[in-house]
């Protein structure tokens, strides 16, 4: 199935760092109905003003984009907060789009469903597997009932809803806030913030043994429209490069691409997270998709990119 030019689309969480890019693709290849909200014009959390929203607008095609996320320390300190919004957010739009009667909903999951100590790289199957790493279980345990709710209202509803698990993401409108962000914003800014101020050091968190996977938001973006008209089974399917680094590896690419040339001091007082989370990314690639943007390459637009745009 391909989605037809004029076919109303529901982009919810569009401003974000997924959905923008999602956004900028579907202008891109000619897409002429898109509906979009900000959360101030729709709180997703709210179930009745979900429901009269699809009453009143009846997509055809709903990309769920739309989440509470952020990175290592976020998770860890605000952990109700991640899994409450989450669990709200799309527990009401995965249900009032089958009930509204949609096509076909993607949904979004992460990379840290899997459990800690999976085997790498991480088949699909590993799923349940094991116990969770601390520090984002309240998210992961969201993101798993969501993608076990669209296998529900698959199995008994015929509900065509897939979900996407794309591994560690960046790239341009990503959130550059030092205690809420990711680590490649957060060590792009601190690299930045000390070439300025000519310090002779950055501080990294952790002790950069561990080991992450990352892809570039626009090659995100092209796997989410590709699984819309290639992908229709329950079970969730992962998305990345194949390929990671430690983040000692990443912290000394990203200080080369900004060119700060002062060393890296290792802040053990932070959590390192998982050990490893590289996909298994074989069942995606054997349906024709694969990333085409490297890490060298999306590193630097996304610093010309902050560059640009930093307040
Ligand atoms: N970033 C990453 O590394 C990864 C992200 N993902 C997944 O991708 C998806 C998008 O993430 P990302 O783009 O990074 O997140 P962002 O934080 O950049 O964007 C989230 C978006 O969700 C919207 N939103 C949040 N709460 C509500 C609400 N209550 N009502 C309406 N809208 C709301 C925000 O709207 P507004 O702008 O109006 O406030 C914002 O546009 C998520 O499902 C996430 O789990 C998966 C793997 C990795
Ligand atoms: C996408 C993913 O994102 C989160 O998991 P995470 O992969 O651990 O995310 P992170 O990018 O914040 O950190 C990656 C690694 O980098 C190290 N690190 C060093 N220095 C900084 C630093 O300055 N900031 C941050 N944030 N991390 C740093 C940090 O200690 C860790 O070892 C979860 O929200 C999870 O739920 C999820 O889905």
């Amino acid at each position: 199935m391909s989605l037809a030019k004029d076919a109303a689309i529901f982009l919810a969480g569009h401003r974000g760092l997924v959905g923008s890019a999602i956004l900028r693709l579907l202008e891109a290849r000619g897409y002429q109905n898109i509906i979009t909200r900000s959360r101030d014009q729709l709180d997703l959390a709210n179930q009745a003003s979900v429901r009269d929203f699809f009453e009143l607008e009846r997509p055809a095609y709903v990309i769920l984009a739309a989440a509470r996320v952020g990175g290592i320390e976020a998770n860890r300190t605000r952990p109700a907060e991640f899994i409450s919004e989450n669990l709200a957010i799309q527990g009401n739009v995965i249900d009032q789009a089958y009930r509204s009667g949609v096509k076909k909903l993607l949904f979004l999951g992460s990379s840290c469903i899997y459990p800690r100590l999976a085997a790498q790289p991480i088949r699909e199957e590993a799923l349940l597997s094991g116990p969770l790493e601390p520090t984002n279980e309240a998210y992961a345990l969201a993101k798993i009932a969501g993608l076990k709710m669209c296998a529900a209202y698959r199995q008994q509803y015929g509900f065509d809803a897939i979900s996407l698990m794309p591994t560690n993401l960046y790239g341009p409108g990503d959130n550059f806030d030092l205690e809420s962000s990711h680590v490649i914003p957060a060590l792009m800014r601190k690299a930045h913030e000390a070439k300025k101020s000519g310090a002779a050091s950055l501080t990294v968190w952790g002790s950069g043994r561990p080991r992450r996977e990352f892809l570039h938001v626009d090659d995100l973006a092209s796997a989410c429209l590709f699984a819309m008209d290639h992908y229709d089974e329950g079970s969730p399917m992962n998305v990345g490069t194949g390929q990671d680094l430690s983040i000692k590896q990443l912290a000394e690419a990203i200080c080369h691409v900004v060119g700060f040339n002062g060393n890296l001091t290792w802040d053990d007082s932070m959590p390192d997270g998982t050990p490893r989370k590289l996909l298994d990314i074989s069942r995606m690639s054997g349906l024709g998709w694969q990333a085409s943007i490297s890490l060298e390459e999306g590193l630097k637009s996304t610093y010309q990119w902050y560059l640009d745009n930093q307040t």
